[in-house]
């Protein structure tokens, strides 16, 4: 079985205890032994991004964009293997899985561009015979925290951004899903990452993520992950007056009006529910739907989530993976039985024996739920979704809103008024006009508001704001 070491230094390093990476479509298939680092670890790296920072951040924008599209590059070569291993790892289906690696190359390559686009201002001082200058410099090491459920966007997407705008980065993949992070990690290696410059350390989040979190070497933590988790480090790096950016749970409302063609919003809320097996945190948990077309509605999703297939990630044929592992199976499972108990109704939802020994669940939709139920308060991350009976679309806009989170929000709709006054209303970082909730773009900015985000957004240029900090200079020139 292969073993598989962090990155530290530029060298491959093993700290022993190596933890089995199993997939969740078939738990007797191991996929790789992957080494465990702890808070020792994280210094080494830390002092080894310290160590490199000042040469990265004087690289020429060529050296790093050269970095950057060439890793883009070897992503995208290797899209089809790379999604196998996602796919077996993470349990998403293999075009999912094959999209997943191809967005992570997009994401290298726009970032590749961004590193020769860095522009300042220059401007003159309101005092004679002054110019001021204003540039952005790298923040320095920054620390990336990153889940299970994109194994390789999301890595791409903090990684890529931090290291165009000239930082060096310490990284801690989820444990759950440790092999893409060490393929973009072999990638950066064998492109030419100077030493230092990128370190990866695989581990427990108690040990080396709190490790990442309090280390003083570490300038800055951008995480995505569960609302706890993300409270406690915005916490600690508040006391420790660290920059922090978090990207956190949803409970993100789709509103189907009267008007709306069913063609449309049935396939929108289909892939935004249940697609990737509802392990999104854009995925549409609240299927708000006003009263005339709300049987019509019920009637088409719910034959068309009893067709889903679920099954094996790496059959052609599946449309719906497995949970990503028994924990979360059962966390999806108590939801259900509390719908029970809350809805009115419970279709599907059930635990399914296939032929492997995986960690599968049938679709579940609950309905007749009112917005005050836990079902439809706290995330659950599984392939469960609710549906909610309202008057009008002041009604569906009131309960849209009425959430601790604010990261994703969806209409269908054919009235372009409707349309306009629910994406200026919607408390969400973003919005959605008969599309579904979950699938963003790569070049624009990602992120949500109330319990959901905290800090500077993700993705596109808008990542400039939390990877630099800017500098205002003043020059004399009488
Ligand atoms: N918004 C999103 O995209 C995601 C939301 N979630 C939500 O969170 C729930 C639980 O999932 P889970 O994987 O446990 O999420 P966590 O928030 O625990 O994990 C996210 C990342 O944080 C790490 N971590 C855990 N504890 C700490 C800590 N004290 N300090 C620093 N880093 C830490 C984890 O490491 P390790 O893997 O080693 O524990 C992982 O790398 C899900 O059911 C879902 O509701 C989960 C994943 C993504
Ligand atoms: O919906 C998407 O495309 C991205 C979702 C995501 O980033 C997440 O679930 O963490």
């Amino acid at each position: 079985m292969k073993k598989h070491d962090n990155l530290i230094a530029g060298q491959w390093v093993s700290h022993g205890n190596y933890q089995e990476n199993r997939n969740p479509s078939d738990i007797t298939d191991v996929i790789g032994l992957y080494t465990h680092g702890d808070a020792a670890a994280v210094d080494d790296a830390v002092a080894a991004a310290q160590a490199a920072r000042a040469g990265w951040a004087a690289a020429t924008p060529q050296a790093r964009h050269d970095l950057l599209e060439k890793t883009g590059r070897a992503l995208a070569e290797r899209a089809e293997e790379i999604g196998r291993l996602l796919s077996r790892e993470e349990g998403k289906t293999l075009a999912e899985g094959i999209g997943e690696t191809m967005r992570a190359a997009q994401v290298f390559k726009f970032f590749a561009g961004e590193a020769l686009r860095q522009t300042g201002d220059l401007t003159p001082s309101v005092r004679p015979d002054i110019d001021v200058e204003i540039t952005r410099e790298p923040v320095g090491v920054v620390g990336l925290i990153t889940p299970w459920n994109f194994p390789i966007a999301i890595p791409a997407w903090k990684i890529a951004p931090a290291l165009a705008y000239g930082n060096c980065v310490v990284m801690k993949p989820a444990e759950l899903t440790p092999g893409c992070a060490h393929v973009i990690a072999e990638i950066l290696h064998d492109s030419g990452c100077p030493a230092g410059v990128f370190n990866l350390v695989m581990g427990r989040g108690s040990a080396v993520g709190e490790a990442i979190v309090t280390h003083p070497g570490i300038d800055a933590v951008s995480f995505t992950g569960s609302a706890a988790t993300g409270g406690h480090i915005a916490e600690t790096c508040g006391r420790l007056r660290k920059k922090v950016q978090l990207e956190m749970g949803g409970k993100n409302p789709m509103v189907v009006l009267d008007d709306a063609d069913l063609s449309v919003a049935v396939p929108a809320c289909l892939n935004g529910t249940f697609f990737s097996t509802g392990q999104r945190c854009t995925a549409s948990s609240r299927l708000i739907v006003t009263e005339g077309i709300h049987d019509a509605f019920v009637a088409e999703l719910t034959r068309q989530m009893r067709a889903l297939r679920v099954g094996d990630a790496l059959d052609p044929a599946t449309q719906i993976g497995p949970v990503v592992d028994g924990r979360q199976l059962q966390s999806n499972l108590d939801y259900v039985a509390l719908a029970r108990d809350e809805a009115q109704e419970v279709i599907g939802g059930d635990r399914l024996e296939l032929a492997q020994q995986g960690f599968y669940q049938a679709p579940a939709l609950f309905l007749g739920t009112t917005n005050a139920m836990r079902i439809n308060r706290e995330e659950i991350f599984g392939p469960c979704g609710s549906v909610i009976r309202v008057a009008d679309f002041d009604e569906a806009l009131a309960v849209a809103n009425d959430t601790e989170f604010g990261l994703s929000a969806g209409i269908c709709t054919s009235s372009l008024r409707a349309a306009r006054d629910f994406r200026r209303r919607v408390q969400a970082g973003m919005v959605m006009v008969n599309l579904p909730t979950a699938g963003v773009d790569y070049h624009v900015p990602f992120g949500g508001r109330k319990g959901s985000s905290f800090g500077p957004r993700e993705q596109g240029r808008y990542a400039a704001e939390f990877y630099t900090t800017v500098k205002t200079s003043y020059v004399f020139a009488g």
